[in-house]
Parts: C-alpha cells; sequence; structure tokens
C-alpha cells in the first residue's frame, strides 16, 4: 500500500484555506511526519484522510491508497486506522474487548477471536490483562493497547495524532520504536502529525511542514 496526497487543501465555509497545497507520497512501511504551527490544520488534515472532516470543511485535491482514489469512499471502506493523542479505549469494555473491538470481522469463531487478541496482547507485552478495566492500566499500556486495535483492523495505511505527547520521556521513546517497528512489519504506509522533532528524525519517512496558506 502506497498512500499519496495531490495538492491537497482544505477550508472551512467561505474562508481562506487553511495550509498551502499538499503534496505527499508514503511508501509501505515508512512512517512520514507532518508538523506546522498549531491550528494550521494538522487534525483536520488526517480526519480529511481518513473520511472524517467535520460538517463545513471542503476538501480540494486527492487522497489515494495504492493509486486509487478514497475520496469517493465512506470511512469505513478507506480502512485506514486512526491513533490519537489520549489513547482513546472504550471504558466500559475491558482490554481484551477492546481489542475485540478492532479485529476485522474476517476472524471468525469465539475462539479465533479470543486467540487473535491474547496473541496482540503478547506482541504488546501485555500478556494476560484481556480482563482487565482500561482504567486500571498505565498511560503506556494504554497507549499500546490503542495501537494493537488500530492494527488489528488490519488497516490500510495509519494515521497517528501527536501519538506520543501524553508520555513521558522514556515512555515516549519506547512507545516511538514499538509503533514504528509495528508498521514497518505490516508493511503499511503511516502519517505521524506531532510537535516534537524526535518523531521526525527517528521516522523513516518523508517529511513535511505544514504552512499557513
Ligand atoms: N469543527 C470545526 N469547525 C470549525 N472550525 C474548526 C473545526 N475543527 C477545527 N477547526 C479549525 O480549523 C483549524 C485547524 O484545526 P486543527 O485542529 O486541524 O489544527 P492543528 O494544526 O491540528 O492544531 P494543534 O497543533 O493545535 O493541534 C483551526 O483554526 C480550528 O479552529
Amino acid at each position: 500500500m502506497t498512500l499519496e496526497i495531490d495538492n491537497l487543501t482544505l477550508r472551512f465555509r467561505d474562508r481562506p484555506a487553511l495550509f498551502a497545497p499538499l503534496t505527499l507520497r508514503i511508501a509501505p512501511g515508512e512512517v512520514g511526519t507532518v508538523m506546522g504551527p498549531s491550528g494550521v490544520g494538522k487534525s483536520t488534515l488526517l480526519d480529511a484522510i481518513a473520511g472524517h472532516l467535520a460538517h463545513g470543511f471542503t476538501l480540494t485535491g486527492d487522497v489515494r491508497l495504492n493509486g486509487q482514489s478514497v475520496l469517493r469512499l465512506p470511512p469505513e471502506r478507506r480502512r485506514i486506522g486512526l491513533v490519537f493523542q489520549d489513547a482513546v479505549l472504550f471504558p466500559h469494555l475491558s482490554v481484551g474487548d477492546n481489542l475485540a473491538f478492532g479485529l476485522t470481522p474476517d476472524i471468525r469463531g469465539r475462539a479465533a477471536r479470543a486467540n487473535a487478541v491474547e496473541q496482540a496482547l503478547i506482541r504488546a507485552g501485555l500478556a494476560g490483562l484481556a480482563p482487565r478495566d482500561p482504567a486500571t492500566l498505565s498511560g503506556g499500556q494504554r497507549a499500546r493497547v490503542a495501537l494493537m486495535r488500530a492494527l488489528l483492523a488490519e488497516p490500510m495505511a495509519l494515521l497517528m495524532d501527536e501519538p506520543f505527547s501524553k508520555l513521558d520521556a522514556n515512555l515516549r521513546s519506547e512507545m516511538r520504536s514499538f509503533a514504528f517497528a509495528h508498521i514497518r512489519e505490516r508493511d503499511i504506509p503511516a502519517l505521524v502529525v506531532t510537535h516534537d522533532p524526535a518523531d521526525a528524525e527517528v521516522a523513516n519517512g518523508p517529511k513535511f511542514l505544514l504552512s499557513v496558506a
């Protein structure tokens, strides 16, 4: 899978475009990074790629996965994963059920699904934590569960919005390596919005700076 963005701009109602047209190409297994001033439209850019653009915004340009435009597809058919700063987990579901929520429907049957969840927990270094309430996990553990849940959906591309910014310095670098290694292994393109230059340094993909239009 390759993610391509071609001359993309975003506008809210009749206001001027948020940022100067953006063109980028991220190859499979590459992590691209996007930086830029606060309010320039970084989070809105990710919403636009995933197909969750809020009412009132219009997009010009194109977003392609493997050469095919996804703009006419609803979000669920784009199969683009999103991971946010807050590692949002469903508070009323156990850790295991949070992960099961991410699983593709292709994995059928109770035992097969439970096994896929347990494998994901093992890979995240969280073996045995399936029954736990998300509120009882540390910030770093929650971040790993949120990433694994996004990956269990077998996304065609992964978008991350300041995914490590809430973690303390040690955990941040550990999580960064963990996330980037999983992206490389899945061979999917990823785009990370960040304010942290270290994310861009460690990422193996192209770096973009959004500037005000
Ligand atoms: N639903 C909305 N309705 C109207 N304006 C919005 C909406 N969502 C975002 N905006 C505006 O669009 C612009 C871009 O917001 P966005 O959150 O994408 O910026 P950002 O670059 O991610 O900022 P930060 O780095 O501070 O997180 C801002 O001016 C914001 O106020």
